[in-house]
């Protein structure tokens, strides 16, 4: 049968364990408070770009919440005001209640870009934080195994960057920013360069450390069957200015399994997404530029 067959629920409607995991969410503390966050950056032409405006979620403790929206729509921007890189034009952001005001260690941060020590090994990598911290090389070391099993890169613990794969460099990363402790871990497109597979098996890692740690997770991606597995909530921006779309309640119960990823509640998810971020674009309205470099004859169509 053709999935577009099938009726799907609205994307709203939540079986009861899902409404009461929400309704549970919703009584934890807020790690993080993002309020009317502003960010404007001067333009070439003179003028102004308008990369984020008026921003508003709270984020509350172990919730996982991803960021999704199209290209150009602030979604870096909006982590790296998070993470304290770059400042806002207006409003702010508060962690446990304090406002942020540049970096510290209570965020950690996991890009797309390996950013790992290449000198260093996987548990010396780990160690880093752990020794700037003021713990002895011994207690670093003991802590930095404990995270490198759970992230399970025991047999590559002596292994430099450069000798482990994608997959194996990301799931190091992870394991060194939670070994400082953060309050909270920003995810900026983590598994971005990885291929399906070894992606898919990412997911299963992050969502087994995500049950296993105390930790709140803010991450953003592209891709959308990314943003409804992982998340609790999906944060949707809209780009020029960039805007809150929306902010939606994953329906999908867990624990979810990438095999899970065709129930109604997740197509109906998907949909919804589709259609707030992939509009049907019209041809006509705007046609493409059209350089013919073929011979008559030569048509593929
Ligand atoms: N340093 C900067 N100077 C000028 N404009 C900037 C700067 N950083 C971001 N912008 C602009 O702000 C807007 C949002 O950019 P941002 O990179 O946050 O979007 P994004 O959603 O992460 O995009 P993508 O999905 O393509 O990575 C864009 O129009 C971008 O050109």
């Amino acid at each position: 049968m053709n999935p577009t067959d099938v009726k799907l629920p609205d994307y709203r409607t939540q079986v009861p364990a899902v409404a009461a995991r929400f309704q549970k969410l919703k009584q934890r503390p807020v790690v993080l408070e993002v309020e009317r966050l502003g960010r404007q950056f001067a333009a070439s032409d003179g003028g102004v770009i308008t990369a984020l405006k008026d921003i508003n979620f709270q984020v509350h403790r172990r919730e996982f919440l991803t960021v999704i929206g199209p290209s150009g729509c602030g979604k870096s921007t909006l982590i790296r005001l998070v993470a304290g890189l770059d400042h806002p034009t207006s409003g702010r952001m508060l962690l446990d209640g304090q406002e942020v005001r540049g970096p510290g260690p209570d965020r950690g941060m996991v890009f797309q870009g390996y950013t790992l020590f290449p000198w260093l090994t996987v548990t010396e990598n780990i160690m880093f934080g752990l020794k700037l911290r003021g713990h002895s090389e011994s207690k670093a070391r003991r802590e930095a195994l404990q995270w490198v099993d759970l992230v399970g890169l025991t047999r590559c613990k002596d292994q430099y960057p450069v000798q482990l794969s994608g997959g194996m460099k990301q799931r190091a990363a992870i394991a060194r920013a939670l070994a400082n402790g953060p309050r909270i871990l920003l995810m900026d497109e983590p598994f971005g360069a990885l291929d399906a597979q070894t992606r898919a098996q990412m997911q299963a890692h992050l969502m087994e450390i995500w049950r296993n740690v105390d930790v709140t997770i803010l991450f953003i991606t592209h891709d959308l069957d990314e943003a409804i597995l992982l998340a609790d909530r999906i944060l949707v921006l809209k780009p020029h200015p960039g805007e809150v779309q929306e902010l939606i309640e994953v329906p999908v119960s867990r624990p979810r399994e990438v095999g899970r990823f065709h129930c109604p509640e997740f197509l109906a998810t998907r949909q919804h997404l589709d259609d707030l971020i992939h509009p049907p674009v019209s041809v006509e309205a705007d046609p493409l530029p059209i350089v013919r470099l073929t011979a008559v004859g030569d048509d593929v169509e």
